[in-house]
């Protein structure tokens, strides 16, 4: 059964007029490795730590500003929920289509709550804790061209023409500022859409970004802005000693105007020095050391990097189920094509190495979890290929082929093929992470042992599920498998509410 929402009652939540007040018990473990009778053994401690947690309620009204806002990316997402707000259907060649928020882990999944009268009753994913409603959201945001999102919206061909007829009237004024426009990170073949960009040295792009972040919050009232980068994908930057390992080597060089400072770090800079959240949405490393350094002493929420969006998303179940099955992938090749100006800016060897990178590393964790399969240092061959085929335009064709090795010396060998909308299967996963990163920045928590109450540490690892090479902070294990990650999140919100891990016992119909 479903329900759309719940109160919990228990004496370990409070709702206040202003806020929901939790307390939570973390069962946990504590390892540890003693000599025990001249034989050293490894002791499993479990303990468990009382935490509590603070949920501002006061849902503010948010503006989304979109880098690449002109992109199939940005133009799907702010077509998407103007349909949606404004509950647009519109003719297919197979039926009349409503506006849905399918693909959104926020608006369109469910938690299980509990069972009642023998059977089990679910409730929508938002309901845990007051959220952003996404039609309410603010769009702006810049882009190197200056198209209008309608035209965008046309460019690139995502959304069905009786859906782009509809939605032209709203979306022919939002025009993009201009952007960061440095060839050297991206592919050549952009610059003949660049006619949009800021001029000056590397702090007067900074200053004008953080000038534009003022003046769309002041021309559309938003209570809060979190910026997010769907914008092209960028070549790795050189992590230099001297240049951008520190905050201030990062801010020195942006005074010294230093070439190696990519587009992508410089919205970072203006965002954390505007302690406005930014996330990015790219496999690039905009998050330099020097960034994150910055983030943290501002206390400003980072994360990213790279959406997770299909193909690597299925490789993060695919191979944690393989994995946990106790069978041993020996062979992951992930081809996929496709048309649009993604494919094309990764055409170039470049741009194309920082996403192969987000692509393969996702498997990582996961192998290195279960040393009965693999050995020290061994992975299976992992092969990624993109190409770029105008013809198939936003349409992705995904092909997958795992080998691995089964009982007895067998082998077995999964072939997948994935074909959609890249953008449509994005544009939800840029809505959770904005409405997820809002969320979170209105929790406090503490342990028992703290003072006093703190936010999350600003590199939202909170995010992890949405992206294919979650930033976490310096020191924290990264975790890949999609199960864990859905996990991780829907128990840190019930926690907040009061409510126990999901833990899929069931105890009482064993
Ligand atoms: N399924 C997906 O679509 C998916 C999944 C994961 C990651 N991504 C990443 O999301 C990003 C956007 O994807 P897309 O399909 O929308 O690409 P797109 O090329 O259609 O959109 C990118 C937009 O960014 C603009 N741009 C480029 N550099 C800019 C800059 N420095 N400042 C401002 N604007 C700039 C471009 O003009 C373009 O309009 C890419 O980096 C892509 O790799 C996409
Ligand atoms: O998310 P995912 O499907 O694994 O990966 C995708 C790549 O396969 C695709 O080639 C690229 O253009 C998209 O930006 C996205 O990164």
């Amino acid at each position: 059964m479903f329900i759309e929402n719940f109160k919990v009652e228990s004496p370990n939540v409070k709702y206040s007029e202003t806020e929901i007040q939790s307390v939570y018990n973390y069962e946990t473990t504590e390892l540890v490795h003693e000599n025990r009778n001249g034989a050293y053994q490894w002791i499993i401690k479990p303990k468990s730590v009382k935490y509590e947690f603070k949920t501002n309620t006061h849902v503010p009204k948010l503006g989304v500003m979109l880098v690449g806002w002109g992109g199939n990316n940005g133009s799907t997402l702010t077509g998407g929920v103007i349909a949606n707000r404004e509950g647009i259907s519109w003719a297919t060649k197979d039926k009349i289509q409503q506006a849905n928020y399918f693909g959104s882990l926020t608006q369109a999944s469910a938690i299980r709550v509990g069972s009642y009268q023998g059977e089990e009753i679910y409730a929508p994913f938002k309901s845990l804790l007051p959220m952003v409603n996404p039609d309410d959201i603010v769009f702006g945001g810049w882009d190197i061209s200056n198209m209008n999102l309608a035209d965008a919206m046309g460019r690139a061909k995502v959304f069905d023409i009786d859906l782009q007829k509809q939605l032209r009237p709203y979306m022919e004024s939002m025009v993009p500022l201009p952007g960061i426009y440095d060839p050297d990170f991206i592919a050549a073949n952009q610059e003949e859409r660049a006619n949009n960009v800021i001029k000056g040295t590397k702090k007067e792009q900074v200053q004008q970004v953080i000038k534009d972040i003022k003046e769309f919050k002041a021309a559309t009232k938003v209570d809060k802005v979190v910026v997010l980068w769907t914008a092209n994908t960028e070549r790795y930057s050189n992590l230099v000693v001297g240049l951008n390992d520190t905050t201030e080597n990062l801010l020195a060089a942006l005074d010294r105007n230093e070439a190696e400072i990519s587009p992508s770090t410089l919205f970072a800079i203006a965002c954390v020095t505007e302690n406005v959240p930014f996330i990015n949405g790219s496999p690039q490393n905009t998050f330099v050391p020097g960034l994150i350094d910055f983030a943290i002493q501002k206390n400003c929420l980072i994360g990213g990097d790279d959406f997770k969006s299909g193909q690597t998303k299925m490789k993060s179940v695919l191979v944690d189920f393989l994995v946990g099955a106790g069978i041993k992938p020996t062979s992951i090749v992930s081809y996929n094509h496709l048309g649009n100006n993604d494919g094309m800016n990764l055409s170039a060897p470049q741009t194309f190495r920082s996403k192969e990178i987000s692509k393969s590393n996702v498997v990582d964790d996961m192998v290195n979890s279960n040393a009965i399969l693999y050995e020290p240092g061994e992975h299976p061959d992992h092969v990624v290929v993109i190409k770029y085929v105008p013809y198939v335009a936003d349409s992705k064709r995904a092909m997958d082929e795992y080998t691995s090795e089964i009982f007895m010396g067998g082998k077995n060998t999964i072939v997948l093929h994935n074909t959609c909308e890249d953008s449509l299967l994005a544009a939800p996963i840029i809505l959770d992470l904005v409405l997820l990163a809002e969320l979170s920045t209105r929790i406090q928590f503490k342990a028992e042992k703290e003072g006093k109450f703190h936010s999350f540490h600003p590199v939202a690892t909170i995010l992890s599920y949405l992206t294919k090479a979650p930033l976490v902070p310096p020191g924290t294990p990264v975790v890949n498998a999609l199960s864990k990650q859905r996990a991780m999140l829907e128990n840190i919100m019930r926690a907040c509410v009061g409510l126990a891990p999901e833990n899929n016992m069931i105890l009482e119909y064993k």
